[in-house]
């Protein structure tokens, strides 16, 4: 590998955001071929460099060089002309479309419908079956996986010419099993000569498929070394610059108590009128953390959807503390004592264009001490802000800045500071620490199960099944909107657990693992 030619260099990279650098003095050096993992903590600045690789930011100072050459990428176009594709986190498919228009959408100068399909057909599946993408070029977009959508966003780029890839968080959104084909892909990738940039928060994906690793540090690029022989454990402790946990939670036995909320047969129908929830009845209790496991998209969204109110059930109950709330307005089930951590942090979680402590405030700024007789009291919001960055560690500037400009990981944080500060009897996380550093995932979990020990009823909503295991007493598994089996976390195992997943009963998934 060191002797396979340098494709990429960044070199003293320093972008500025008024007074904050947010990359400061950062070099990366990239080789054909090679499999290079980006490691920081949230708000490290990984996405303001690669924003700069990928020609949506410029940068303050420093130099970018594509195969030995300075280039200045100041644009997505001239990226992709360099040979640099971005992997994205959130596809951008139209549905409507077959994989090959989506992917030859924007990218082939199209003189009216004189668009050569069949060509690009042939052109796809070739390149699908170099790179062991198994795509298959005719499929409806809307027809195919979450998986499979991934596998169209990389044949998009390749299509496109790119040598150097960057996945950002590629496994966020991916099942187990998906997740071991990724990574035989980015393998299969390197080994035709690309070069990947990986960014994950996932220590063990590091070890899996990187062959080098740059660890940036609060704006610095502090060390860059080959991930062979390196434990996660040390990776862990160079991120964060001094020695962190990364054993499981620490937590006693639950003492489950009253029921806080009853789903009693709720079912829930999803945006096109199919069932998305079917006839679930499910008790959560107060001092106990019920998680609920699944694939993505089979009901979860939905059913936290109806129980906050922002969509109608279409049968069925929702009880709080003995009162129903079924398709009542989402403020008035906020106020009953629900607080809610959504999985679509961007569409139900922050105004991105407002401050970070105007969004601290959203759900308790017309009361005191926010407001008085009826008009905000700014100082009250900004102090109040300022004490919850401080005791959630939000990495910012100040709670002025408006929530968009915060990381990923940090606006995460911020939703949780809010929900968490509510003192809400029943609290629902969904997907709480996708995209959150080790060290914060920590913190997030041991809030989780101090609200627990508080006496909250806690729904912890997760396709992580480590995350599951390791914060939940109690998992029900949900399969097409429905539940498959409800098991206690210590006496359950992840076999068991993706069994069940997979929509068996609990019966058939323990005369299965029986007999193997
Ligand atoms: N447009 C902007 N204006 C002001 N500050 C910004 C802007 N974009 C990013 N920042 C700041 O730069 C820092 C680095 O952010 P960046 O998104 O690059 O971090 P990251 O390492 O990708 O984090 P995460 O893992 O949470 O996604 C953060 O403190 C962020 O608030």
């Amino acid at each position: 590998m060191a002797d396979e030619p340098i494709v990429l260099e960044m070199h003293n990279i320093v972008k500025q955001f008024g007074e904050f650098r947010a990359n400061d003095d950062i070099n990366l050096q990239v080789r054909r071929g090679q499999i290079h993992a980006l490691l920081g903590e949230n708000g490290a600045g990984k996405s303001t460099l690669m924003n700069q690789l990928s020609g949506l930011l410029q940068p303050t100072s420093g130099d970018i060089l594509i195969n030995g050459q300075k280039t200045i990428v100041d644009s997505p176009a001239k990226a992709a002309e360099l040979g640099i594709g971005m992997v994205h986190q959130h596809f951008m498919l139209i549905d409507a479309f077959s994989v090959t228009e989506n992917i030859v959408l924007g990218s082939e100068p199209v003189n009216g419908m004189n668009l050569n399909i069949k060509k690009a057909t042939k052109d796809i599946q070739k390149l699908s079956e170099q790179y062991g993408l198994d795509v298959d070029p005719q499929a409806l977009a809307g027809d195919i996986s979450v998986g499979m959508q991934q596998r169209v966003e990389i044949l998009k780029t390749l299509y496109r010419g790119a040598d150097i890839l960057i996945f950002d968080e590629p496994t966020a959104v991916l099942t187990p099993q998906e997740i071991d084909e990724l990574m035989n892909i980015m393998r299969h990738l390197a080994a035709e000569g690309k070069s990947i940039i990986l960014i994950t928060h996932k220590l063990d994906e590091i070890k899996a498929v990187a062959d080098q690793v740059t660890v940036i540090r609060r704006g610095k690029s502090i060390d860059s070394f080959p991930v062979e022989g390196v434990s996660s454990q040390e990776l862990a402790d160079i991120m964060v610059g001094r020695s962190v946990s990364l054993y499981d939670t620490a937590k006693t036995p639950a003492q489950p108590k009253e029921t806080v909320l009853s789903l009693e047969g709720l079912t829930v129908k999803d945006s096109r009128g199919v069932t998305a929830v079917k006839d679930l009845s499910l008790d959560f209790k107060a001092g106990e953390v019920l998680g609920i496991a699944g694939i993505d998209g089979n009901g979860q969204s939905e059913l936290i959807s109806a129980i906050t109110g922002l969509i109608p059930t279409a049968s069925g109950k929702v009880v709080l503390h003995g009162k129903k709330i079924t398709n009542k307005k989402p403020r008035q089930i906020t106020e009953a004592g629900v607080a809610h951590i959504p999985e679509d942090r961007h569409r139900f979680g922050l105004e991105l264009d407002m401050t970070l402590a105007e969004n601290i405030a959203l759900q308790t700024y017309y009361k005191r001490p926010l407001s008085k007789t009826g008009v905000l009291d700014y100082n009250a919001i900004n102090k109040h802000a300022r004490d919850l960055i401080e005791k959630f560690d939000v990495r910012t500037v100040n709670e002025l800045v408006t929530a968009g400009s915060l990381s990923g990981g940090n606006q995460q944080k911020a939703i949780i500071a809010r929900e968490l500060d509510r003192d809400a009897d029943f609290i629902i996380a969904a997907q709480p620490t996708r995209g959150l550093d080790v060290g914060a995932i920590e913190y997030i979990h041991q809030q989780l199960i101090n609200q627990r020990d508080a006496g909250k009823a806690v729904m912890l909503v997760s396709f992580e099944l480590d995350e599951i295991l390791n914060v939940a007493d109690r998992i029900a598994v949900i399969s097409h909107g429905e539940i498959t089996g409800i098991v206690n976390a210590n006496e359950t195992s992840k076999n068991e657990l993706g069994l069940l997943m997979a929509g068996m009963s609990l019966d058939q998934a323990r005369a299965q693992l029986a007999g193997e």
